[in-house]
């Protein structure tokens, strides 16, 4: 069964094309990762399956429904974790977790029994009551994870999951990834790191708003050198004619850059 189904979908901020007439399908099952560089367009394009930014051209359907027609349908179906953390830092696990089971109109029975499971499964329950300010990265982004489940999602979507996090807390999400799929679930993931979508199903080769290759790991690596078995990274020179890593990087990487350099803003 397919899970999303991309058509022709594109978005534009003004003359910039973000995303340009992108085409993929993807499978119950999958684990479909989009790789590209910083700017690629790989966020506005879970941005607009996730209904967060409509399309100015194309259309999506997840699990059967259609972003433009059918957006609470679309956000019932995914689960998914920002790049941002989308969490209230003033409030405590229990209580953000509350505000999701709300939005998502459950039941408040339902939404007590959801709560405890989530914290159970992100090993929480210690830190319920806990403002989030008070949390590590790794909490953090175990509890955006557990809350993305609570409306029990067909499909996850993560944009750069690993992005912040320290080895611990990297291992400990693939881990339940893997988890994940071990039941069923369908996961897609924003990543630029050749190594982690080597590790997927599929992989869909991202550049400049454009699908420039899309298939299993040995299938890019076929058409890029004739043989399986290459490197993901010298499959992406060889499909984008640069590496991954000299393209120029997003307003927001160079603010990273700026503050990792030791960079003060002047108020
Ligand atoms: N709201 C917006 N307004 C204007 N330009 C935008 C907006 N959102 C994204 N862009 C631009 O669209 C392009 C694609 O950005 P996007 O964030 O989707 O790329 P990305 O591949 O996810 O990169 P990153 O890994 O840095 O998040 C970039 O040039 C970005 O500056």
């Amino acid at each position: 069964m397919t899970v999303v189904e991309c058509l022709d979908l594109g978005r534009s901020f003004g003359d910039l094309a973000a995303v340009e007439a992108v085409s993929f399908t993807m499978e119950e099952g999958d684990f479909f990762a989009l790789l590209g560089p910083n700017g690629a367009g790989k966020s506005t394009l879970l941005a607009m399956l996730t209904t967060l930014v409509a399309p100015s051209r194309g259309t999506a359907r997840v699990a059967g429904a259609d972003i433009r027609t059918d957006p609470a349908r679309v956000r019932q179906a995914i689960g998914a974790v920002f790049q941002e953390p989308a969490l209230d830092e003033r409030l405590t696990a229990r209580e953000n977790l509350a505000i999701h089971a709300a939005l998502h109109g459950m039941p408040r029975r339902t939404a007590r029994q959801s709560i405890a499971e989530a914290l159970s499964w992100a090993q929480l329950d210690l830190a319920a009551e806990r403002p989030l300010r008070s949390f590590s990265g790794g909490m953090k982004r175990r509890l955006e994870l557990a809350r993305a489940l609570m409306h029990r999602p067909r499909l996850i979507v993560l944009d750069e999951p690993t992005l912040g996090l320290d080895p611990q807390g990297r291992r400990d999400l693939w881990d339940r990834i893997a988890r994940l799929r071990a039941g069923g679930m369908s996961v897609l993931m924003t990543t630029h790191a050749t190594h982690e979508a080597e590790a997927c199903t599929r992989v869909g080769i991202i550049d400049r708003g454009r699908l420039v290759a899309l298939g299993t790991p040995a299938d890019l690596s076929r058409r890029a050198f004739g043989g399986p078995g290459m490197p993901l990274e010298e499959v992406f020179v060889q499909i984008a004619g640069r590496a991954l890593r000299d393209t120029e990087a997003s307003p927001r990487d160079r603010i990273v850059a700026f503050h990792k350099r030791g960079g003060e803003h002047t108020r």
